[in-house]
């Protein structure tokens, strides 16, 4: 009885000879690489779990941790069977959570793509910022110059302002006609049974590029009852991408943006214009007096004092 407790003492203190030696083996050669490999992988956790919450993919992660856990247990009970099944599901589940989630993975890495990186000359084309800005400017003067008679007129229209995701697949849908922005023109292209008045027009560097695009509509069921299919299309296409879109009703005349999947109904031409220079050519807008600024996030007041209803 005393020797058997001397043996398990002594193999106790064994094994913590063993752990100790194992914990100073590992800081003797701890290097700084390794500390940011930490580093890395715990940004990295942190990200995936975040997009995972932030979509609907957390329920099927959930699901796949239950799996796991199944698939332990049957190990640690040397359940054959159990173990060969979900071994194979969770070896086809991360196949499927590829497709399944195309794409939220999509954009996650388009996220990534604009970042800091993704604003290097080499990605971004060779215009200069000067040129850039007087394209902005032109057309931001078009757009909201016809947008104010669009809405007097009721008359719908639907303008993609394409920013750092390149929209090619939705250009595709359309047509393309890469025309300098004249009021005179964007009035033309959606003027009610026009050959492309139907669809969203697709602006790309300040210029009219396409007309009569198909864009992806949204599915939040949490949008006014009263919007439909133009105004789902214009928050689909700013979930999908960073494109900021201009919508004008042709029901009620009321000029709404979208962009990051939120919308903002009921601006203004003189908000509207505040807006797009602020988003489109913010060094410009920098030079303005802050209070005549918009406000977008909190809904100031306009100078003509309307307010703006974010849905
Ligand atoms: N997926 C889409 N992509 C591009 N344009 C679309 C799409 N769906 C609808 N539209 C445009 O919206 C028009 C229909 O608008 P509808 O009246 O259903 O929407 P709405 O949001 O109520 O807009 P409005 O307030 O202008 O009436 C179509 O004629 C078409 O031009």
């Amino acid at each position: 009885m005393v020797s058997g407790r001397i043996v398990r003492t002594s193999k106790g203190n064994e094994c913590m000879a063993e752990l100790w030696y194992n914990i100073v083996r590992t800081f003797s050669t701890f290097e700084w690489k390794d500390a940011l490999d930490i580093l890395v992988m715990a940004f990295l956790i942190y990200q995936g779990i975040k997009l995972v919450r932030e979509t609907r993919a957390a329920q099927l992660v959930k699901g796949i941790a239950m799996l796991l856990l199944l698939y332990l247990l049957a190990q640690a009970l040397e359940m054959k069977a159990m173990q060969f099944i979900t071994k194979n599901i969770l070896q086809i589940g991360v196949l499927a959570l590829v497709i399944v989630f195309q794409p939220e993975l999509r954009r996650a890495l388009e996220q990534v793509g604009r970042s800091r990186i993704g604003k290097l000359q080499v990605f971004s084309g060779g215009m200069s910022e000067q040129e850039t800005r007087a394209k902005w400017v032109k057309f931001i003067n078009a757009l909201v110059e016809e947008a104010s008679s669009l809405s007097r007129q009721k008359i719908g229209a639907l303008v993609v302002i394409e920013q750092k995701t390149k929209l090619g697949d939705i250009i595709k849908t359309g047509t393309v006609v890469d025309a300098d922005p004249t009021p005179e023109l964007i009035g033309n292209i959606f003027f009610p049974n026009s050959p492309l008045h139907d669809g969203a027009m697709i602006v790309r560097e300040g210029r009219l590029h396409a007309a009569g695009c198909f864009l992806p509509l949204s599915d939040n069921q949490e949008i006014s009852r009263e919007l439909g299919t133009r105004h789902r299309a214009a928050l689909g296409m700013s979930e999908m991408s960073d494109a900021i879109v201009v919508v004008v009703s042709e029901e009620t005349g009321f000029i709404t943006v979208c962009r990051n999947g939120k919308l903002e109904r009921g601006l203004s031409t003189a908000r509207l214009r505040e807006y797009l220079e602020a988003e489109l050519t913010p060094e410009k807008a920098a030079a303005e007096p802050s209070d005549k600024r918009f406000d977008r996030k909190r809904g100031k007041k306009s100078p003509e004092g309307e307010d703006t209803n974010e849905v």
